[in-house]
């Protein structure tokens, strides 16, 4: 969705689970590429293959169909040395922050460890540095934070130890799956602040995976809408949003809570629509139109 080259791509990459009428296609022929200092938000509701997407890029599943490329590079035929490097690379910010952090452990140590492996070099002081320094850039305070467990600080904080967790590796892509869908919305919008502080100031890639696309609209260049495995809509956040082109997208968009309008206002039309487009999305020949210069969409075969 950017000219340049993507850090990282999927190419037509599937992912099916259970075999014959107990199918699951959880990702269908997906392909996207992730842009240095650009956020890509893949949007859609439960279940959509969302966070079957970032296993596959996290490599915790292979694909069985397409391909990944890091750098224009295969990762399928990436020897050793290579996938050591894809994997300080590319980083992963979860949902939920506290069991993403070990309770037995202080921050100073969740933080310490990282920089052990990925900078052996540093001395004990080099590294209490470090953890300083990384502290301060997710906007917390080293001194009061460092000696803490993780069950003494607030979401939000927790929330902010995983990104300069990820960020201790130096990584060149953060995958955020639905980073503050279980914060308090008071502190919501400060982590999506730092992450495109993040993005800006190290040039990172960003994929931003949410079931929210007002927020989407908020942290991303680039947006993709993903349905029953498949990515249905894709482009410029603006042009996709603004003038939504599949039903599915202006169903999500429909959802978004309107102050101005009562539940029991809400258009017949919009919703009656769900089944059949249940049904008719997950046809696999549909085509891609485009519409303006970067807005793409799959049309439903008829
Ligand atoms: N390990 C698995 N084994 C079998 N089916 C799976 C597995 N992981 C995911 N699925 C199925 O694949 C589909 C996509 O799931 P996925 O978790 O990727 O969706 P999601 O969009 O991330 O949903 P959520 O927002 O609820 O996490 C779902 O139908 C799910 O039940």
């Amino acid at each position: 969705m950017s000219g340049a080259s993507p850090i990282l791509a999927l190419e037509r990459v599937s992912k099916v689970f259970g075999r014959g009428d107990s199918a699951v296609y959880a990702a269908r022929s997906v392909s996207f590429g992730l842009h240095a200092g650009r956020t890509l938000a893949l949007v859609g509701e439960s279940g959509s293959g969302k966070t079957t997407a970032a296993r596959l890029i996290m490599r915790e599943y292979t694909p069985d169909d397409g391909q990944i490329l890091f750098r224009g590079e295969p990762l399928g035929k990436a020897g050793r040395k290579a996938l050591k490097a894809y994997r300080s690379a590319v980083q992963m910010v979860f949902q939920d922050p506290f069991s993403s952090l070990n309770p037995a452990h202080t921050i100073r140590y969740h933080l310490e460890r990282p920089l052990r492996l990925h900078q052996p070099e540093l001395s004990g002081p080099g590294r209490k540095a470090a953890v300083e320094e990384l502290l301060a850039r997710v906007k917390l305070d080293p001194k009061l934070v460092m000696p803490k467990f993780p069950h003494e600080l607030s979401g939000g904080q927790r929330q902010r130890i995983s990104i300069a967790r990820a960020l201790a590796v130096n990584p060149q892509v953060i995958v955020a799956d639905e980073p503050t869908s279980m914060l308090d919305v008071s502190v919501r919008l400060g982590i999506l602040n730092l992450l495109n502080a993040m993005k800006a100031e190290e040039q990172l890639a960003l994929l931003y995976i949410t079931h929210d696309i007002a927020t989407a609209r908020y942290v991303a260049e680039d947006i993709m809408v993903m349905y029953a495995g498949q990515i249905v809509e894709w482009g410029a956040t603006d042009s996709v949003l603004g003038n939504p082109q599949h039903p599915y997208t202006r169903l999500l968009l429909a959802a978004v809570p309107d102050p101005d309008r009562r539940f029991d206002q809400s258009a017949p039309d919009e919703l009656s629509q769900v089944d059949d487009i249940r049904r008719r999305s997950a046809l696999p020949q549909d085509e891609t139109r485009q519409f303006g210069d970067n807005h793409f969409v799959r049309v439903l075969a008829e």
